[in-house]
C-alpha cells in the first residue's frame, strides 16, 4: 500500500449560511513536506476557510482532511481546536505579553523540565528569526515587524511540523517584509518545516511559494509552480491577479497587431513582454509615465486603446512622446 500523504485534503466542502453560496466547495489538495505552498485569490474566495480546514479549526461538512493517514479533528471532537502538529500565525500579534521581554514571550511555551535544552531552543528560535540582539527587549517597545517575529519564533518553538500563515505580513513594512518572507524561507530550508501561506501579494507569493494555489469562488481554479502559473496561467483570472496585465478585445489586440485565434476573444499582455522604440513609424503615445523606483509603467494610448508598459531605462521618455511597440508574447483565453 503507498504511504499515505503529508497533509491531504479530500473533497472538503464548508458551506456558511446565508444567501450567498459562499465557503470551500468540493476542495482536495494534497501539501508536500518541506515546501511552503500558498494560497492566491481574491477576497471572499475561501483562503481563509480552507487554511482553517487543514488546521482543524474548522470541520468539514462533506469530505475529509488527513494529516498522515489520521484524520484532523474539527473543533466539536477536540479540547483545544487545532492540530497538535500544526501552529497558525495571523497578522494579529494578541497573544504575546506586551511587558514581557522577548525572551520570556517565547521560552514560556516550553516546560522547564531541562532548563539548559530549554535555553538553547528558545536561542536557536530567536537565531532563525534573527531577534538574538532584542532577546532582553518588552515586546511594548518593538516595531509591528519585530513583534511579527516574536509571533513567528513562539510558532516554531514547539518544532510544529506544520505552519500556517494567514496574510502575517500584512502590518509590516515592505523592507522588513522582504526580510522576514527571506528568513521564513531559510526556516524552512534548514530545518523542513512544511508553510501554507495565505496572501493577497503577488510578489510575495511569487518569490516564497515552492507550490502556488489560485482558489476562485471557494473552489481551486489552478495550482503548480510560481513560474509556470505567471507565464502561463490557465485562467484569466490568475493573469489579473499575478499581473498589472493588459486586457484586451478582439478589436483592441487587432490594434496592436494581434489576430486571436477561433474561439479565443480576449488576449492579455504582461507590460514586461512589450518593447519599446521610437521611430519614423511610431503611432503609440505616452499618456502618463508612473515612477515605481527602478523601474516605471508607461501608459501608451493610441486610438482608442490603453497599453501598459514596463520601462527599466527610466527617464529615458515623457509623456506625449511617440513610441513604437513590439510585443513579444501574450496569452490568448
Ligand atoms: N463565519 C462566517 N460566516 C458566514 N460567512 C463566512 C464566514 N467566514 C467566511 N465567510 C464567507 O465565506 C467566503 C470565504 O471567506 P474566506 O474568509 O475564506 O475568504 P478569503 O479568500 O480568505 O477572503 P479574504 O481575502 O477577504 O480574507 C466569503 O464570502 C465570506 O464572506
Amino acid at each position: 500500500m503507498a504511504p499515505p500523504h503529508f497533509l491531504q485534503a479530500t473533497s472538503i466542502t464548508k458551506k456558511y449560511p446565508g444567501e450567498r453560496v459562499s465557503g470551500v466547495l468540493d476542495v482536495s489538495i494534497t501539501i508536500n513536506p518541506g515546501k511552503i505552498t500558498a494560497i492566491i485569490g481574491e477576497s471572499g474566495s475561501g483562503k481563509s476557510t480552507l487554511m482553517r480546514l487543514l488546521y482543524g479549526l474548522l470541520a468539514p461538512d462533506e469530505g475529509e482532511v488527513q494529516f498522515k493517514g489520521d484524520r484532523i479533528w474539527g473543533p466539536a471532537e477536540k479540547l483545544i481546536p487545532g492540530h497538535d502538529a500544526m501552529k497558525m500565525v495571523t497578522q494579529h500579534t494578541d497573544d504575546l505579553n506586551l511587558f514581557a521581554k522577548v525572551w520570556d514571550n517565547v521560552a514560556v511555551l516550553l516546560p522547564n523540565i531541562n532548563i539548559q535544552a530549554k535555553e538553547e531552543k528558545v536561542a536557536t528560535a530567536l537565531s532563525l528569526l534573527n531577534m538574538t540582539k532584542l532577546a532582553n527587549s518588552r515586546v511594548f517597545d518593538l516595531s509591528g515587524g519585530e513583534k511579527q517575529r516574536v509571533a513567528l519564533a513562539r510558532a516554531i518553538i514547539t518544532r510544529p511540523e506544520v505552519l500556517l500563515l494567514d496574510e502575517p505580513f500584512n502590518q509590516v513594512d515592505t523592507s522588513f517584509r522582504e526580510d522576514l518572507q527571506q528568513d521564513i524561507r531559510q526556516i524552512v530550508k534548514e530545518t523542513g518545516l512544511t508553510v501554507i501561506m495565505v496572501s493577497h501579494d503577488p510578489s510575495e507569493v511569487l518569490s516564497m511559494a515552492d507550490e502556488l494555489v489560485v482558489m476562485r469562488d471557494g473552489k481551486i481554479l489552478e495550482s503548480g509552480a510560481p513560474v509556470g502559473i505567471y507565464q502561463n496561467p490557465k485562467h484569466l483570472y490568475t493573469a489579473s491577479l499575478l499581473a498589472n496585465c493588459n486586457i484586451l478585445d478582439a478589436d483592441k489586440a487587432k490594434l496592436c497587431g494581434i489576430k486571436l485565434k477561433a474561439k479565443k476573444d480576449t488576449a492579455v499582455i504582461y507590460p514586461e513582454w512589450i518593447t519599446l522604440s521610437s521611430n519614423k513609424s511610431s503611432d503609440w503615445n505616452i499618456k502618463s509615465i508612473l515612477f515605481k523606483g527602478f523601474y516605471e509603467d508607461l501608459i501608451l494610448e493610441k486610438e482608442e486603446v490603453e497599453l501598459r508598459v514596463r520601462n527599466y531605462a527610466t527617464h529615458t521618455y515623457k509623456e506625449g512622446d511617440a513610441l513604437s511597440v513590439k510585443i513579444g508574447k501574450w496569452l490568448e483565453y
